[in-house]
Order: C-alpha cells, then structure tokens, then sequence
C-alpha cells in the first residue's frame, strides 16, 4: 500500500502514515493529498485532522467537505516536540502553525524575542533550520540528525498532546463498517433550533457524538457546514435513522457520509 502525507520526510504525518503504508511519498499540502486520493493518483492520504491543544486542521476539514472521497482510518499519535538548532542564539523559529500554537507559551517565555515563521510543516521548519543558524526549527527530535543540537524537548504547552489523523481512500472504498463514522452536514439554511435538530437524531438514539465542528460554507457570512463525528458505525440500525432524520431536515442541503473505520493509536 502506498500512502501521500505532509512532508518532507520527518513530519508527524510521516510517522502516522508509516503505520498505514509500507511506501509513502511527500507533498507540501493537504489540500493537494485529499484532491490526488479524489483523483484516483494515490492509494491513501494521511491528513492531520484535530489536535488536542490547538483543536482543528481547517484546511483538512474544507478539503474532506468539498472532495469525493472516504476517510477509512483514523489514526491518533502523541506528539512531543524538541526544539533543534544550531546554536541557542537563533531568531526565527519556523514550524508548522500548529505547532508554533502547541509551543505558545514556552515561546513566549523562553524566546520572547524570536520571530515566528509558519511554514509548510515541522520537517520543512527544520530543514531550513539546518540550513540556517539564525533559524529553529520546532519537531519531532529524531529530525535533529546531523548538524543540528536537540536545544530542548517536551517543548508543548502541556505535556499531554495528541493530534489525530485520517486515512482517505478513493470514495468507492467507502465501508460502513467501523466503531467509529464521520459526516460532513450542510443545511444551506439557517433559523433557531437548527443545530439543536441536527444533533437530536443521534441523542434520541443513544449514540455519542465524538466531534462537532462549523465551518464557513464559503457561500455568505454566517453560513455554515458541520463536521460531525459520532461512535457508531453506518452500518447500524440507529445510525441509518439517525442520518435519514437529518437528511431530512436539510432537504435545501446536504448530508455526506465520509464512511465508518476503527481508530489505531501509533506510539513511536
Ligand atoms: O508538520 C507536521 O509535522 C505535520 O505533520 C502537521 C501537523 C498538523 O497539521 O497538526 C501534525 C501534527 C502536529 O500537530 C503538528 C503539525
């Protein structure tokens, strides 16, 4: 199985992918991995999709909600940063924004003065901080390699930290089988109680909802898509009722079903 993730290699994305496929190969957009699977170039995709200190990876969300595809996998890893370095005296620390967020406040407090660089992903931070001595990079802390000192490690906000991922297949792969099913809701409409009548279904039904997250639909201010997240495969009874009661409440909309997988955690 070949997978397409974030890169250059040495991202997380990398080391989540690597649990899913035994060849994987690099982009430097998520947009550009969920669009490849949709376009049939790629096996599998491994997108970043929600981290516990920083919450969600918008541009994941808006390219599952607006491309044909299914998520077959969810795949959630620890992630524990190092900041890598030539020298102590940098003054430009480039990382993926995520990261830079998850390492907020030792920023703030031990290199107040250091300018913040969002770049494409962690390992391209450090790349160019191997390049660079006025530049760190914040990663994972097997990148140091050569060159390179690990300045300091555990470097995010709290010590727990985890992001999640998906494993996105061509949309023909979609299963309904799974622990686990997302769905992305467009009611293309809006008045009072709307989203109360979009999550009643699952409530009504005893079904968990994992995840809740509004996007802009792009169309006009205040318009929303939801990403919905629930413990229960589409394959269920319930699940089927759940889905055809919200279907109906956005008839003027849409309700895509991105399909039902397992959840794997990866240590590494
Ligand atoms: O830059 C990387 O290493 C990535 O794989 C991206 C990403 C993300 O988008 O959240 C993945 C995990 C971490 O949360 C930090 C960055």
């Amino acid at each position: 199985m070949k997978a397409l993730t974030l890169g250059p290699e040495g991202t997380y994305s990398h080391r989540a992918a690597r649990a899913v496929a035994d060849e994987v190969t690099f982009t430097e957009s998520v947009t550009d991995i969920v669009e490849r699977v949709a376009a049939g170039q790629v096996d599998r995709g491994v997108v970043p999709i929600e981290n516990s200190i920083e919450g969600s990876v918008t541009e994941s969300l808006d390219a599952l909600a607006t491309r044909d595809v299914a998520v077959v996998e969810e795949i959630v890893t620890p992630i524990r940063h190092a900041l890598l370095a030539q020298r102590e005296d940098f003054e430009v620390v480039a990382s993926h924004a995520q990261a830079l967020a998850q390492c907020r406040s030792y920023l703030e407090e031990n290199y107040p003065h250091a300018v913040r660089e969002a770049v494409a992903s962690t390992a391209r931070g450090v790349e160019q901080a191997r390049e660079d001595p006025a530049v760190a990079g914040i990663g994972h802390p097997d990148n140091a390699g050569e060159g390179l000192r690990v300045l300091a490690e555990d470097i995010q906000d709290r010590t727990s930290n985890a992001t999640r991922f998906v494993v996105v297949a061509p949309e023909a792969e979609r299963s309904e089988a799974g622990g686990k099913s997302s769905l992305v809701v467009y009611p293309n409409t809006n008045y009072p109680g709307l989203l109360l009548r979009l999550l009643e279904p699952f409530a009504e039904r005893d079904i968990d909802l994992t995840s809740v997250e509004s996007r802009p639909s792009g169309e006009r201010l205040g318009d929303y898509v939801f990403h919905m997240d629930i413990a229960a495969g589409l394959y269920e009874e319930r699940t089927k009722e759940a889905v055809a009661a919200i279907e109906g409440v956005v008839e003027e909309g849409w309700v895509k079903r991105l399909g039902s997988y397992d959840t794997r955690h990866v240590l590494y």
